[in-house]
């Protein structure tokens, strides 16, 4: 069976000042559904390089990306980030001027999600997500960064897509709440089946994931 997102011979480099500086040397690494990963290294070490790719938000220099065996390029990357990865970030990227619900439904009929009627779909994953249907009615920014996350959460979720990838997601977020957003990522792997991958600088949060990859010097070693 194939993986469900493979990084095959995948190179990356930037250019600096007419200089390639190489962030990342065939990579090979298979990631599967049912599994939480978390992606370690130190700064400057190519973690979001990384996810972007596996985002489809950047494309390798050399070597493929394959979803399901399928390479990205055919799929088409702007087809795959709306229809087979749910990206979540640091900053939660919602629409300030919409309520926390808005967001969702928004997220929904761009992704053209089958999961229907949209808004008790939006709203029941909403509360599994600990928001209300009161703050689901609220507009986001009123809401706190944990809250603010949790509905980013949801808008992932909403979108059917069997990928989840985190950039940072707990690193605007205290300890406690950090940990709970960590759980439900969790949740998503081994109850929902999903392949999570998420960036961290948080090795408590790394310790718990099911395969922890360091980067450093454009290679990795898995811990
Ligand atoms: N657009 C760009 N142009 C040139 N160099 C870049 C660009 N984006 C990132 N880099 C460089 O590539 C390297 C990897 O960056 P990346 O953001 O992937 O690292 P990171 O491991 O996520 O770092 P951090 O932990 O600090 O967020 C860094 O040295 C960075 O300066």
């Amino acid at each position: 069976m194939s993986a469900l997102l493979k990084f095959q011979d995948v190179s990356y480099w930037y250019s600096r000042d007419q200089k390639k500086v190489e962030i990342l040397k065939k990579i090979n690494i298979d990631f599967e559904k049912g599994t939480f990963y978390t992606i370690t290294g130190p700064s400057g070490a190519g973690k979001s390089t990384f996810l972007a790719l596996a985002g489809a938000l950047d494309s390798p220099k050399e070597g493929a990306i394959l979803y399901e065996g399928k390479d990205l390029k055919k799929i088409g990357y702007s087809k795959f980030r709306n229809q087979y990865v749910s990206i979540v970030f640091q900053s939660y990227n919602l629409l300030p001027y919409m309520t926390a619900l808005q967001n969702v439904v928004a997220a929904m009929e761009i992704t053209k999600s089958s999961k229907k009627p949209y808004k008790q779909i939006a709203l029941k994953t909403l509360e599994q997500m600990g928001i209300s249907q009161d703050q689901a009615k609220q507009k986001v920014l009123t809401l706190s960064g944990g809250q603010q996350q949790r509905v980013s959460i949801a808008r992932a979720l909403c979108c059917e897509s069997q990928l989840i990838v985190a950039d940072e997601p707990t690193g605007n977020l205290d300890e406690q709440t950090s940990k709970e957003i960590v759980r439900i990522f969790q949740d998503l792997a081994h109850q929902e089946g999903k392949c999570v991958i998420m960036v961290t600088h948080d090795l408590t949060i790394a310790s718990i994931a099911d395969v922890n990859i360091h980067l450093s010097n454009g290679t990795f070693q898995i811990q």
